[in-house]
């Protein structure tokens, strides 16, 4: 019996023992390449013939690029699974692995907790204005001169969640310690029990009825810029955005001219169009809370997440099957 392949691109930094437990039921490579180039000729020479599932980071796609059409298209006829460490998987062209048979996982669940607190970091920050006094502090200039204007309470607010997932809704348990009224929206409406009181609206009510919105869906072809110029005229003079899902969610040039116009107070973004780039119109706005990417980056949920991906790798290896797939392929046989 032929032993089956896993292939790691990107770096196991926690979970060693159970990475390396996977050693017993599979041999473990890495590739030669560095480059997405390199990465494409070492598909097509065969050195990677005999994967059957791979285990990607986010940050791998600095040496692959992302796994788009072009490379799914060169995996060899073996790789029957992708388990993408990470909760948002757009990295991944999803339809073109269905097309050819390859199951994806993510990591949900894991991601919950700390991206939701990060999330609500930005709201508060966001609705303080923290950011200038913050910034005057460690300039010897105490609140700034003149002072920044007084923030804003979230006690009695309402918070819009587009997108009730995992985030969403563990978002909106800890929003209402904050005595915020939660609505939100969703592809689909949630079962009571789900909800939990939550409020369900329509996409347009949700723009004009919040005081914050916060952006907690996924990114895919009907997502990107789901918030542009059209959507920022809907909302109420004055709300604050927050984002924690991808910024291609939200027209980032479009954001800026909301900011600008002062129609937008503040947003809090930790994601970005084209990370690590920053829209400059962001920078250079002392108002808003700019965070590089933290949603995840605690010691507890990077192990949790890796924990998850790779009994995800080790499910397929013990019984032929994911422990999770993407939505998108729930129905997949
Ligand atoms: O951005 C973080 C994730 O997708 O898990």
């Amino acid at each position: 019996m032929t032993i089956p392949k896993v292939l790691l691109l990107g770096e196991i930094e926690h979970a060693h023992e159970s990475w390396n437990s996977l050693s017993s039921f599979a041999e473990l490579i890495t590739p030669k390449s560095t480059t997405r180039a390199d990465f494409l000729e070492e598909l097509k020479s065969g050195q990677l013939d005999g994967v059957l599932v791979i285990y990607r980071t986010f940050a791998s796609a600095d040496q692959t690029g992302k796994f788009d059409a072009e490379v799914i298209k060169l995996l060899p006829e073996s790789i029957k699974f992708i388990c993408h460490n990470g909760a948002g998987y757009d990295q991944v062209d999803v339809h073109a692995c269905t097309d050819r048979g390859i199951k994806v996982s993510n990591t949900p669940t894991a991601v919950d907790d700390a991206t939701a607190d990060i999330n609500l970091f930005l709201i508060l920050g966001a609705l303080r204005g923290l950011n200038t006094s913050m910034v005057a502090l460690r300039q010897g200039n105490w609140r700034g001169n003149p002072p920044p204007p007084l923030g804003h309470d979230p006690e009695g607010k309402t918070l819009g969640i587009l997108g009730m997932g995992g985030i969403g809704r563990n978002l909106k348990k800890k929003a209402e310690a904050f005595s915020m009224k939660v609505i939100y929206h969703n592809r689909n409406q949630l079962s009571n029990e789900q909800a939990a009181g939550a409020e369900y609206v329509s996409f347009e009510e949700l723009l004009s009825r919040s005081d914050i919105i916060s952006l907690n869906l996924p990114l895919n072809q009907n997502t990107r810029h789901i918030i542009s110029t059209r959507e920022f005229g809907m909302m109420k003079k004055g709300v604050v955005i927050v984002n924690t899902a991808r910024g291609a969610v939200m027209d980032e040039d479009a954001l800026v001219k909301a900011l600008d116009s002062g129609h937008v107070a503040s947003c809090g973004l930790d994601v970005y169009e084209d990370e690590p780039k920053i829209h400059p119109g962001l920078v250079a706005n002392p108002q808003v809370m700019l965070v590089p990417h933290m949603g995840t980056w605690t010691i507890e949920t990077q192990t949790a997440m890796e924990e998850w991906n790779i009994s995800n790798v080790r499910s397929v290896l013990e019984t032929g099957a994911l422990r999770n797939v993407v939505p998108e392929q729930k129905d997949m046989k």
